[in-house]
C-alpha cells in the first residue's frame, strides 16, 4: 500500500486542487490523504470566493496524517500566503520528508490569484529548498526566476536558476506555449535535460491540468519510481485526461481523471 498526501486548496467544482489530486492518486492505485490550505468557491467559470484555513488547522491536519497513517510522497498546490508556506515548510522539515513535489500554483485559469503576490519570495526561500521536484508552468517559472521563457534554451536557463534555490529537479510545463502545435514539458535534474512532448489538444477544458500532472508524479514517486519514470507516466496520464475531456459547466471544463485507466483497458 502506497500513500500520498496533498497539501492544497479545495476546488468545489472538483476539477483542480485537492479534488483533482485525490482522484489522480486513486486512479494510480495510491491511497490519498489531504491537508486543506484554503477553501475556494469555484466552478468552470472562475473563482467566486477564497477562504484560507488557519495555520494551526493546517498544521493539525498534517500532524494527524503523519503521526498515524504515514506519507510515502507529498505534493503542495495552492498555498495562498507566506504564513501558510512557512507552516508547511516547517512540517516538511520536521518529518524529514524528501519525496516532495511542489506545484507553485499562482493563478487560476480564469485569472484569479491563488497565491498572494508577496508570498512568491516565501515560495523561493522557504519551500523550494525542500522540493525534490518543482513543476511550474511557463508564467510561474518566469515569476520565480525573473527570466523570460521563449525557447527550450530559456527553459533550461530558468531550470538552472530554480536548481540554485535548492530544488533537486525541475519540470517546466509547456501548456501555455501556444506558439507550437505541441505541448512540450522539459525536465532538468541539475545535469541533464529531457523533453516530454505530446500533440497540443485543441480544447478549452484544461481546468486542473497542472494539479493532475503534479499529483500523477507524486503518486508514482510514492510507488518508488524514479523522477524520470514518474514524469513519463504523468505525461501519459494528463494527455489521456485532456484527450477525453469532460464537457461540464459552461467555462473551462475539467479533465477526465478516469481516462488513463480506461485507456489501459481497466474497467471496473
Ligand atoms: N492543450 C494541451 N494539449 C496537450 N497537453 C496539454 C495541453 N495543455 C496542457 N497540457 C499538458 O498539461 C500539463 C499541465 O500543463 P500546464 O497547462 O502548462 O500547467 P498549469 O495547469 O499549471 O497551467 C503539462 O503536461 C502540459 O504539457
Ligand atoms: C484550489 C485550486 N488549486 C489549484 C488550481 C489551479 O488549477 P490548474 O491546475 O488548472 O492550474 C485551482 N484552479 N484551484
Amino acid at each position: 500500500m502506497f500513500k500520498a498526501l496533498t497539501i492544497a486548496g479545495s476546488d468545489s467544482g472538483g476539477g483542480a486542487g485537492i479534488q483533482a489530486d485525490l482522484k489522480t492518486f486513486q486512479e494510480l492505485d495510491v491511497y490519498g490523504m489531504s491537508a486543506i490550505t484554503a477553501v475556494t468557491a469555484q466552478n468552470t467559470l472562475g473563482v467566486q470566493g477564497v477562504q484560507p484555513i488557519s495555520k494551526e488547522m493546517i498544521a493539525a491536519q498534517i500532524d494527524a496524517v503523519a503521526q498515524d497513517l504515514g506519507v510515502d510522497a507529498l505534493k503542495t498546490g495552492m498555498l495562498f500566503s507566506s504564513d501558510i508556506i512557512i507552516t508547511v515548510a516547517e512540517k516538511i522539515r520536521h518529518y524529514g520528508w524528501n519525496k516532495v513535489v511542489v506545484d507553485p500554483v499562482m493563478i487560476a485559469k480564469g485569472g484569479a490569484p491563488l497565491l498572494q503576490q508577496e508570498a512568491v519570495t516565501a515560495v523561493k526561500e522557504k519551500l523550494l529548498p525542500y522540493a525534490f521536484i518543482v513543476t511550474p508552468n511557463i508564467p510561474e517559472a518566469e515569476e520565480l526566476t525573473g527570466l523570460r521563457i521563449q525557447s527550450e534554451a530559456d527553459k533550461i536557463e530558468a531550470a538552472k536558476k530554480l536548481i540554485s534555490y535548492g530544488v533537486k529537479n525541475v519540470i517546466i510545463k509547456g501548456g501555455h506555449d501556444e506558439n507550437t502545435n505541441e505541448s512540450i514539458d522539459l525536465l532538468f535534474d541539475g545535469k541533464d535535460s529531457y523533453t516530454f512532448t505530446s500533440h497540443r489538444i485543441n480544447t478549452k477544458n484544461t481546468h486542473g491540468t497542472g494539479c493532475t500532472f503534479s499529483a500523477s508524479i507524486t503518486a508514482c514517486l510514492a510507488k518508488g519510481l524514479s523522477v524520470y519514470e514518474s514524469v513519463v507516466i504523468a505525461k501519459r496520464f494528463i494527455t489521456a485526461a485532456i484527450e477525453a475531456d469532460l464537457e461540464l459547466g459552461s467555462g473551462h471544463g475539467p479533465t477526465n481523471h478516469w481516462a488513463y485507466k480506461r485507456k489501459a483497458g481497466i474497467t471496473v
